[in-house]
């Protein structure tokens, strides 16, 4: 985790300690979570999660064996690919938030299977509720304008799960 949080800040031509410290340091928060899908006899009706985006910095998801998990890319949904052992790393809005949209927050949904049960594990990186997230000034000037509110992210939080505006 510490050094993805270092890719990503190189990535953004910055020190590398800065993203985890914009994240709350070793405040950061790591919530687990335990998704069970049941078969289900229509798939073709049914979503095991809809199309969402992750409100963490980062997210951590390992899945059983069973397909399901799909992102949206270039106005297509996309089977995310079983790898034995893989952990699949999603960027979340925090992290579209503090880079000014230069990483970008991954739309992505779960289907589920007519036989199998699916099951997944994500883990959501977040900040501390009070700590308040915005682009990074280090990345914004008069030709890059913060395109997103700083505000703390329990406040994020609640606009989120209550569809406010943010
Ligand atoms: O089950 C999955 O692969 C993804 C689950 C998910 O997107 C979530 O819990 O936020
Ligand atoms: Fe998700």
């Amino acid at each position: 985790m510490d050094k993805i949080f270092e890719y990503l800040s190189v990535g953004l031509g910055l020190e590398k300690h800065v993203l985890k410290e914009a994240c709350g340091g070793e405040e950061l928060r790591l919530l687990a979570k335990i998704n069970y899908y049941p078969p289900c006899p229509r798939p073709d009706l049914a979503l095991g999660v809809a199309p969402h985006t992750d409100m963490s910095t980062l997210t951590l998801l390992v899945p059983n064996d069973v397909p399901g998990l799909q992102v949206f890319k270039d106005d297509h949904w996309f089977d995310a690919k079983y790898v034995p052992d893989a952990i699949i790393v999603h960027i979340g809005d925090q992290l579209e938030i503090l880079s000014n949209g230069k990483y970008k927050s991954v739309l992505h949904r779960t289907t589920v299977n007519k036989e199998k049960v699916r099951i997944s594990w994500p883990v959501f990186c977040e900040p501390p509720g009070e700590l308040a997230i915005g682009p990074l000034p280090q990345l914004v000037d008069n030709e890059n304008p913060g395109k997103y509110k700083t505000k703390k992210f329990k406040d994020y939080q609640y606009c989120k799960i209550n569809k406010l505006p943010q």
